[in-house]
């Protein structure tokens, strides 16, 4: 699950006593609920801040002010080290620049999260590896793949710990229209079948149609665009 209550994020502060004073704000009083296993996708122009939103809820950025709760951690009280312990364990994230170790194979980078969170399954790993296309593919080192191959390696990577909440910046930005709608496919079922809450930002109505709740973002909060597609 994710709560956001009142998020601010100004861009030229991340000191929160400074937030109402300085800069502006990027992310303005923002409010998202995504129930546990529930996906919902970002869309909106270059630069509204759709990254930052991600970066906040995944620890990795500071919040001005508001509340931000995922999976049970209510990240906005914690310091580095208890957010360093929630990032290793509790969610997994896709970078829109995936950030992949150069020096390992494609097995190694995606086992990787799984070993520092203590959780390798590796019937789970190579299950990801097959159904995303990069089972052959496994002792190559990462440097070696072309741009649309390091982003299923960076999609498994994240699945690979079996996170409570994964959070994806453009997951199939550079695959072509028929790899970008299996891929995005086994995304969203893989987090089903895990009960993963899925938060997805992405340029594509394609991939955005495929969550449950679809939001816009614009003057730093977000709409809903669709009606939850509840499932029976
Ligand atoms: N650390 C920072 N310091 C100052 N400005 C920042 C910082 N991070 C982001 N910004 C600014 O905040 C705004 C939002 O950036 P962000 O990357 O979140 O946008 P985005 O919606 O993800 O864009 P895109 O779709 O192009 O990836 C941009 O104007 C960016 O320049």
């Amino acid at each position: 699950m994710i709560e956001v209550r009142n998020l601010v994020k100004n861009i030229a502060s991340s000191h929160r006593q400074n937030a109402q004073k300085n800069g502006i704000a990027i992310i303005d009083n923002l409010e998202l609920l995504i129930e546990q296993g529930q996906s919902a996708s970002v869309q909106g122009a270059s630069g509204c801040g759709k990254t930052t939103l991600l970066h906040l809820l995944s620890g990795l950025d500071h919040p001005c002010a508001g509340t931000l709760i995922v999976a049970k951690h209510a990240i906005h009280n914690y310091d580095e080290t208890r957010l360093d312990y929630f990032r290793r364990h509790t969610i997994g994230i896709v970078f829109q620049q995936f950030h992949l170790l150069e020096s390992l194979n494609v097995e190694d980078n995606i086992a990787f999260t799984a070993r520092l969170a203590g959780n390798l399954d590796p019937h789970h790993i190579n299950n990801l590896m097959q159904q995303l296309g990069i089972a052959d593919m496994r002792n190559q080192r990462v440097t070696k793949l072309s741009g649309g191959e390091q982003q299923r390696v960076a999609i498994a990577r994240a699945l690979a710990h079996k996170p409570r909440v994964v959070f994806a910046d453009e997951p199939t930005g550079n695959l072509d229209e028929h790899t970008s709608s299996a891929v995005s496919e086994l995304l969203f079922s893989t987090c089903r079948a895990l009960n993963t809450t899925l938060l997805l930002v992405t340029h594509s109505n394609d991939v955005a149609a495929l969550a449950d709740d679809a939001y816009h973002m614009t003057s730093g909060q977000l709409t809903k665009i669709t009606p939850s597609l509840q499932k029976s």
